[in-house]
């Protein structure tokens, strides 16, 4: 039976990293996606932005919404403090297997819930599930057409405080407009364009920053 591409990344990453290294897992992942099938992983490029985001916020709560296969899990939970809380939600069943395989030869399981479902069903059930007040990171990476009902949700279920930071990416390849259009005109946010490329490439994308203003 043929392998997913999924599948053909957690054998790179099996046969190319070191168990409990995370930096070589992320870095078996963007050789494999640049020299061998490229993946909709956020990237080496604009996964630095995101590593420097999440270093200078030093977040307790984290909430990524699209797994994928766990490169950005990784890369997020490797820079996190010991006792911070990070959930990351994932609709495909077949990505989310592979990611907990990823996560997991990171050796970050400890420190990721990864919960397998829709963003819009999950997101009211966060505060009592996981016993979550607010998040102080959400990355936004799932389906684009998501991103604008979902932070809605977010702000309806009180996830959000004042100081919350909204990442989101390819808000410009696929592209996310009725996104971009809202939380770059709503004065509930404060929004910043990081400029970079679609992962692997050199097309123009790039990450939306948006502080929540309460
Ligand atoms: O596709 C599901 N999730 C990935 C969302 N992410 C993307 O779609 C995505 C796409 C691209 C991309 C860019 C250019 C191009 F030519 C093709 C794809 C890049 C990215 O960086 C992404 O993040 C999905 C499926 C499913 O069955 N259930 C739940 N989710
Ligand atoms: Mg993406």
């Amino acid at each position: 039976t043929q392998s997913t591409r999924p599948q053909r990344l957690l054998s790179a990453v099996q046969k190319n990293a070191t168990r409990g290294d995370p930096c070589s897992v992320v870095r078996a992942i963007d050789d494999f996606c640049r020299h061998k099938e490229w993946a909709m992983n956020v990237g080496d490029e604009k996964g630095c932005i995101l590593d420097s985001v999440v270093s200078e916020m030093n977040p307790a709560a984290v909430l990524e919404l699209g797994t994928y296969c766990g490169y950005s899990t990784v890369r997020i939970a490797r820079l996190l403090p010991p006792d911070a809380k990070f959930i990351t939600l994932e609709f495909n069943p077949g990505f989310a297997a592979i990611a907990r395989q990823v996560i997991a030869w990171a050796g970050l399981e400890e420190k990721v819930q990864l919960v397998e479902g829709a963003s819009g069903d999950w997101i009211p059930k966060i505060k009592e599930q996981f016993g979550i007040k607010t998040f102080d990171l959400v990355f936004l990476d799932h389906w684009k057409d998501r991103y604008l009902p979902d932070t809605k949700l977010m702000e309806e279920c009180g996830l959000l405080r004042k100081g919350s930071v909204l990442l989101a990416d390819n808000v410009i390849c696929p592209g996310t407009p009725d996104y971009l259009e809202y939380i770059r005109s709503s004065p509930k946010y404060e929004s910043r364009y990081f400029k970079s490329h679609l992962e692997y490439t050199k097309v123009e994308d790039g990450l939306e920053k948006s502080i929540f203003l309460g």
